[in-house]
């Protein structure tokens, strides 16, 4: 499969991970841990959330892609992302750091910056995450929720993607994935899913096993098709509830995941290459 991104292609890679059914290892904070494996079965991967210490390496070697969230940190779980990430990188596998948080306190400032010498092949977060991880000056952070917009971050995602040589998404009203040089945009989603804990988690997830079936040279198109499939069932979560809010939202996003097909992602995906 030729790396591009239309609606078509977004269909096919999501075609193509529901064939495989990847395994994804989750290293992931508790709140997360129910939706991400929720989402990510319902949307035809196979989850393991998989932490300890004495076991991630070896559980590294039968993933198929890795999700490493920072949000637990303690020694113990720290030390077992970083034998993760080195066991993925050694064997080739993708792996996503999803950097909850970044920038609200020193301790997770310098957490997610060790995770990223080890070279993550995608990292998302939103806007505030971002800011922080790249070290933008000035950038405002509260607790694990954004106070900036996407748009916002774009050039400090830009600057960390020429950096670590890897794709940097920012989540937000509009989804921005980068290269350091190309930008795709992703227009799915609805304001609510800020309202409901661990959707950025489970997105973050939800990349992984994108990138699990992505061809070489096509993790930004990947990324941008997670995100898309994940707002279009946001959104057609919502269009579904009779009289939507935070807990209808949670369970009809699984609903979507698992009955939406080439159909709906034909007319409901919006994606455009903004830049390169
Ligand atoms: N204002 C918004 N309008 C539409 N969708 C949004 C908006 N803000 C966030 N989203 C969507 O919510 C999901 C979670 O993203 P976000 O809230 O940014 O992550 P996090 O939970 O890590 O803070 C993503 O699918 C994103 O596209
Ligand atoms: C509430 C909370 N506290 C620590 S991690 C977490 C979940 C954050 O989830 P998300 O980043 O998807 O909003
Ligand atoms: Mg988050």
């Amino acid at each position: 499969m030729e790396p591009s991104l239309t609606p078509g292609s977004v269909w096919a890679l999501w075609h193509a991970m529901r064939d495989k059914g990847p395994l994804v290892q989750c290293i992931t904070n508790l709140v997360s841990m129910d939706l991400m494996a929720n989402t990510l079965l319902a949307a035809g991967a196979s989850p393991a959330m998989a932490h300890a210490l004495d076991e991630v390496e070896d559980f590294v070697g039968i993933a198929d892609a890795l999700l490493i969230n920072i949000s637990n940190l303690s020694s113990d779980w720290n030390a077992a992302k970083k034998l993760a990430a080195q066991k993925a990188v050694a064997l080739g596998k993708p792996w996503v750091l999803d950097p909850v948080g970044c920038g609200a306190t020193p301790y997770r400032t310098q957490m997610c910056l060790a995770l990223l010498q080890l070279r993550p092949t995608v990292v998302r977060g939103n806007a505030s995450e971002i800011l922080a991880l790249a070290g933008a000056a000035g950038s405002a952070v509260r607790g694990v929720d954004s106070t900036a917009e996407s748009h916002e971050a774009l050039d400090a995602a830009k600057a960390l993607a020429r950096r670590c040589s890897c794709i940097v998404a920012v989540s937000g009203a509009t989804d921005l994935v980068t290269d350091g040089t190309r930008v795709a945009g992703v227009s799915n989603g609805v304001p609510l899913l800020t309202r409901v804990t661990a959707t950025g988690c489970s997105l973050t997830a939800l990349i992984a096993a994108f990138l699990a079936v992505a061809p070489k040279g096509g993790e930004l198109e990947a990324t941008a098709a997670a995100l898309a499939v994940f707002g279009l069932a946001g959104e057609t979560s919502l269009a579904a509830a009779p009289r939507p809010g935070p807990g209808s939202l949670r369970v009809g996003l699984l609903d979507a995941l698992h009955i939406m097909g080439e159909a709906e992602v034909l007319a409901g995906v919006r994606v455009r290459v903004m830049e390169g």
